[in-house]
C-alpha cells in the first residue's frame, strides 16, 4: 500500500520542523514540503497549481506570519493579511483537490483579553480581544471557522489545534520581533558574554504566560491528527471544533526571566522597561478536552528552557 503523503506547510519553522521530526520518528508516511521561497502560500494560483500537481493525502498547516507582541503591534496589516491568505488558500485548495484531512494551527490569542482563567474552548468569541494582537487573532479565528465551514458544507475533516506560547529548537531569536523566551535566551546569553551588569526586560513582569515546548506541540499535533473521526467528533462540536494545547501551568514573566537568568548563568541585575506593552494579563489554557482524549504535555519549563538554551547556542555555532 502506498504510504500516506502529508504536506507539512511551514516545515522550516519552529513548529513545522518539530512536526517533521515527529512524523519521521513515527515513520510510515511520505512528507511533502515546500519552502516559502519555493511556494508563497499567499499566492492563490500558485497554491492551487501545487495541490493539483502534488495531490497530498493530508495537510498540516503550520505556515503563518508569526511574531511576538512587538511584531504584532508593529505590523498589524501584514499579520492579518498574510495569515488570512495562507489559510484561505490552503484550505480551499485542499478541498478542491479532494484532500479529506487537514490540521490547522491557531493560537491561544484567539480568546478574549479577560476570559475566565483557565480559558475553555467555549470562551471563543465571548469578549473583546487583546489589542496588541487582535489582527492576528482575527485571522486565526477565521482559520477555525474556515475549517468548520468546509466540514459542515462539504463533509471535510479539517481540525484545529490552539497552541499556547511555544518555544524550543528552531525558534525566532530576532531581538525585536521574537517571542519572550527566545528574546530573553539571546539577551541573557549576550549579557553573560559581555559581562554586562544588567538585563532589561519588557513590561512590568506581572503578566502570566503558559509555555509549551515545541516537541510536545508536535506530538500533540500528530496525536490530534491521528484521532479517529468518532473520537474527535465525540469531544468537539461542529461549530466549536478547536482543541487547546498547553501545559495547564503558567508563571509570571518575572519568574520566567529569573529562571532564564539561572539557566544562562547571568548574575547581574534585572530591570524592567515599562514603556513596553504587557499585553494580555494572563492566558492560561484549559487543557481538559485534550487530556480527556488521552494527551498531556510532558516537558516541564525548567527542562525545556535548558534544552532551548542549548539549541540557541547551537544556532550560534551553525
Ligand atoms: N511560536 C509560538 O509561540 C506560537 C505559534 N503558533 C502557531 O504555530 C504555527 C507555527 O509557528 P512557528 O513555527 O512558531 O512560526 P515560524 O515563524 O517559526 O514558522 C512559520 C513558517 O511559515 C513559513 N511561512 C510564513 N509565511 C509564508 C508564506 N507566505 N508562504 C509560505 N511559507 C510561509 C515561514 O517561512 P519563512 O520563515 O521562510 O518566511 C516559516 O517556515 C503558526 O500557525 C503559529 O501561528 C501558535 C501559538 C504560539
Ligand atoms: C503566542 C502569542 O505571542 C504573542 O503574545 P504574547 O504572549 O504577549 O507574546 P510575547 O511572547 O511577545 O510576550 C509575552 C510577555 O513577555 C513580555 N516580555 C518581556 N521581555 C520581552 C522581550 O524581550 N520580548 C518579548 N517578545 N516579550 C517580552 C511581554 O511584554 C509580554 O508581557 C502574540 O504574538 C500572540 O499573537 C500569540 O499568539
Amino acid at each position: 500500500m502506498k504510504p500516506e503523503r502529508i504536506f507539512v506547510a511551514g516545515h522550516r519553522g519552529m513548529v513545522g520542523s518539530a512536526i517533521v521530526r515527529r512524523l519521521q520518528a513515527e515513520g510510515g508516511c511520505e512528507i511533502l514540503t515546500r519552502a516559502h521561497h519555493e511556494l508563497d502560500l499567499t499566492d492563490q494560483a500558485a497554491v492551487h497549481r501545487f495541490f493539483q500537481v502534488e495531490r497530498p493525502d493530508r495537510v498540516i498547516l503550520a505556515a503563518a506570519r508569526v511574531g511576538g507582541i512587538h511584531a504584532n503591534n508593529t505590523y498589524p496589516a501584514e499579520f492579518i493579511y498574510q495569515n488570512l491568505m495562507i489559510e484561505a488558500n490552503v484550505v480551499h485548495a485542499a478541498h478542491t483537490t479532494d484532500v479529506q484531512h487537514l490540521l490547522f494551527l491557531g493560537s491561544s490569542c484567539i480568546y478574549p483579553r479577560l476570559a475566565p482563567q483557565p480559558m475553555r474552548e467555549d470562551a471563543l468569541l465571548t469578549g473583546t480581544l487583546e489589542a496588541t494582537n487582535e489582527p492576528y487573532a482575527i485571522a486565526k479565528i477565521a482559520g477555525i471557522k474556515l475549517c468548520e465551514s468546509y466540514n459542515r458544507q462539504y463533509g471535510r475533516d479539517y481540525r484545529s489545534v490552539m497552541p499556547t506560547n511555544l518555544y524550543g529548537p528552531g525558534d525566532n531569536y530576532h531581538p525585536e520581533n521574537s517571542h519572550v523566551i527566545p528574546a530573553l535566551l539571546r539577551r541573557f546569553h549576550e549579557a553573560v558574554q559581555a559581562d554586562a551588569p544588567e538585563v532589561v526586560i519588557w513590561g512590568s513582569g506581572t503578566p502570566m504566560r503558559e509555555f509549551l515546548h515545541v516537541d510536545d506541540m508536535a506530538e500533540a499535533s500528530v496525536f490530534v491528527m491521528r484521532l479517529d473521526d468518532a473520537t474527535y467528533q465525540a469531544h468537539t462540536q461542529p461549530m466549536l471544533s478547536h482543541i487547546n494545547v498547553g501545559t495547564g501551568v503558567d508563571c509570571t514573566i518575572r519568574e520566567l526571566a529569573e529562571t532564564i537568568a539561572r539557566v544562562s548563568g547571568f548574575k547581574g541585575r534585572l530591570t524592567w522597561d515599562t514603556s513596553k506593552p504587557d499585553g494580555t494579563p494572563r492566558k492560561l489554557m484549559d487543557v481538559s478536552r485534550l487530556a480527556s482524549l488521552g494527551w498531556r504535555a510532558r516537558i516541564g519549563l525548567d527542562e525545556g528552557l535548558h534544552d532551548a538554551y542549548a539549541a540557541f547556542r547551537r544556532s550560534l555555532a551553525a
